[in-house]
């Protein structure tokens, strides 16, 4: 599992460690590790630490103290390091000290932005000093022309524990921002690094280990890996039977769109229940996809026992079938028409698990506010939507947010790849965590779990290539595979 900590958890643990280590130690193994991941790199763009042109951008606070003792580093190996000063009375005195003892050179930013522009577009690796976790609001404007510059050099960018300008915290981007190709952080992965739009500019993330003591509870993101998800999978016993593994029931699709029926199905047959029911209007078109599917056209109370629910993809306007699932005891799956259909006080009266998947402009709708203002503030909303309905809320998108009913750590899934955007995926995701809700897990596993294995599927069924919702639903099987280790 990979996890994310606050800004406040972090400052906490840096003090208790502060307290018992010499002044100094701690800017000095994250400067060791900052310096190795830019030889490493320096390796791959320049041929060789040796020779290489490397440029500090260099803001007033510790951030930039990491990036001047960082580039002594790679000076003593020979490399030629500028420090660019944003603030050069404020500069982190050791590190300057460092830095200049090292045979770096220092230049005021500001007094001289031709030079310093100029070096920038010279250079083979920019390290970004600007600011990190003590940063607040976009990149002030001073810094902008720097960041311009990096943006349009051939350097490789290396942001230093955060891309300057991005909220740690939360993952908005509210101004300007540093673009990096690698981001090397320090103790924790912060929220903003794993969560869009901020993970977006932070490249490829390395996690430096100085030692922070951090609280094993109080995580604000974790992230599940292969393992963790290996570990939820349901895989039947050999006493299983189809009852025993789960069945689950799926009241989607209309006359209008038949295609979110088979679609949902299709996801659910993949995700381990041992039984796929479907109620509703296109029961013709799902037994000629797949007959295996128990169909039944008596409604949601009459088509016999289910473990969980999926109720919503393209389901029109039947508001009916909705409040009939919302009655049942077993856990339930709101997706699509189902979220616009579904009664607030209905979903909060629930006593068993409820898992609702909005897309974000879904979301925007039961928020009532814009949907960019949801893309802006995914962690802010998806943990707002759980709190207001009193269920799991799973917060599709580039980065998808499982949010639990109780509150507790958020979990972030970037398995996916951008070729996920396609009409329909949704639907097979909506019938693959329903599968996994039936099958036993709870909602926040079975939403982040699904999700995580629809991300992998997406990435096999695409493989750089445009791929149709149906062909990322066969490709379930291989990401459970993948997982698996099979
Ligand atoms: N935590 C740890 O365990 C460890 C932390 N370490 C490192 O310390 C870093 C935190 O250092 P920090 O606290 O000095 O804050 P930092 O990020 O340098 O920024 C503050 C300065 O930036 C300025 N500033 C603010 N906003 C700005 C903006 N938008 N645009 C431009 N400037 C802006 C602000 O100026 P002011 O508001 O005072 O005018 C202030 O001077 C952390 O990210 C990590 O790299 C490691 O060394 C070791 C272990
Ligand atoms: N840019 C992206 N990167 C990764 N995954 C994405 C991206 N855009 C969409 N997805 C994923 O694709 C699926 C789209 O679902 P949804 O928006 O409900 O589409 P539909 O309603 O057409 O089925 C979700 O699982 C979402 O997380
Ligand atoms: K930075």
């Amino acid at each position: 599992m990979r996890t994310a900590y606050s800004v406040e958890t972090v400052r906490n643990a840096e003090r208790e460690l502060m307290a018992r280590l010499p002044e100094g130690a701690l800017m000095q193994r994250a400067a060791a590790g900052l310096a190795a991941a830019c030889a490493q790199l320096l390796g791959r763009v320049a041929g060789r630490v040796y020779g290489s042109r490397v440029v500090l951008l260099v803001g007033s606070g510790d951030n930039g103290g990491d990036a001047l003792y960082a580039g002594a580093r790679l000076a003593r190996r020979g490399a030629g390091v500028t420090a660019l000063l944003l603030a050069p009375e404020r500069a982190h005195g050791g590190g300057l000290a460092a830095l200049r003892r090292a045979g770096g050179r220092t230049l005021d930013a500001g007094a001289a932005p031709a030079a310093a522009t100029e070096r920038i577009a010279r250079a083979d690796l920019v390290l970004d000093g600007i600011v990190g976790i003590g940063g607040r609001g976009g990149l002030r404007k001073e810094a902008v022309p720097l960041a311009d510059a990096a943006a349009r050099s051939r350097a490789a960018v290396v942001a230093v524990d955060l891309p300057s300008g991005v909220d740690a915290d939360t993952g908005r981007v509210p101004g300007d921002v540093v673009r990096a190709d690698l981001t090397v952080t320090f103790g924790a992965h912060k929220p903003g690094l794993l969560i869009d739009p901020a993970r977006e500019y932070a490249g490829s993330v390395r996690l430096v280990d100085i030692g922070l003591p951090l609280p094993r509870e109080g995580a604000e993101l974790e992230a599940l890996q292969h393992a963790d998800v290996a570990r939820l999978l349901p895989v039947p016993a050999a006493e299983s039977d189809k009852y025993r593994r789960g069945v689950v029931g799926i009241a989607a699709g209309s006359a209008r769109y038949p295609g979110a029926a088979v679609l949902a199905v299709a996801g659910a047959l993949r995700g381990g229940a041992g039984a796929v029911r479907y109620v509703g209007p296109a029961g013709d078109a799902v037994i000629a996809r797949f007959p295996e599917t128990l169909v039944s056209d008596r409604g949601p109370q009459r088509a016999g026992r289910v473990q969980a629910w999926v109720v919503g993809p393209g389901a029109g306007d039947d508001a009916a079938t909705v409040a009939q699932v919302l009655a049942a005891e077993v856990p339930v799956l709101i997706d699509a028409d189902g979220l616009r259909l579904a009664d607030a006080d209905a979903v909060r009266a629930r006593r068993a698990p409820t898992l609702m998947t909005p897309h974000a402009g879904e979301a925007a709708a039961l928020l009532g506010v814009a949907r960019e203002e949801v893309e802006g503030n995914r962690l802010a909303s998806v943990r707002e939507l759980a709190a207001r309905y009193g269920a799991t809320v799973l917060l599709k998108g580039s980065t998808t947010l499982v949010a639990g009913a109780r509150g507790g750590p958020v979990r972030v899934n970037a398995t996916g790849t951008s070729w996920l955007a396609t009409a329909g995926s949704g639907d097979v995701l909506s019938g693959l965590a329903g599968s996994l809700l039936a099958a036993g897990l709870s909602a926040v596993d079975a939403g982040s779990a699904g999700a995580y294995l629809h991300g992998l599927a997406g990435r096999f069924a695409a493989q750089g290539a445009p791929a149709g919702a149906h062909d990322v639903a066969e490709a379930i099987p291989r990401a459970w595979r993948d997982v698996r280790g099979d």
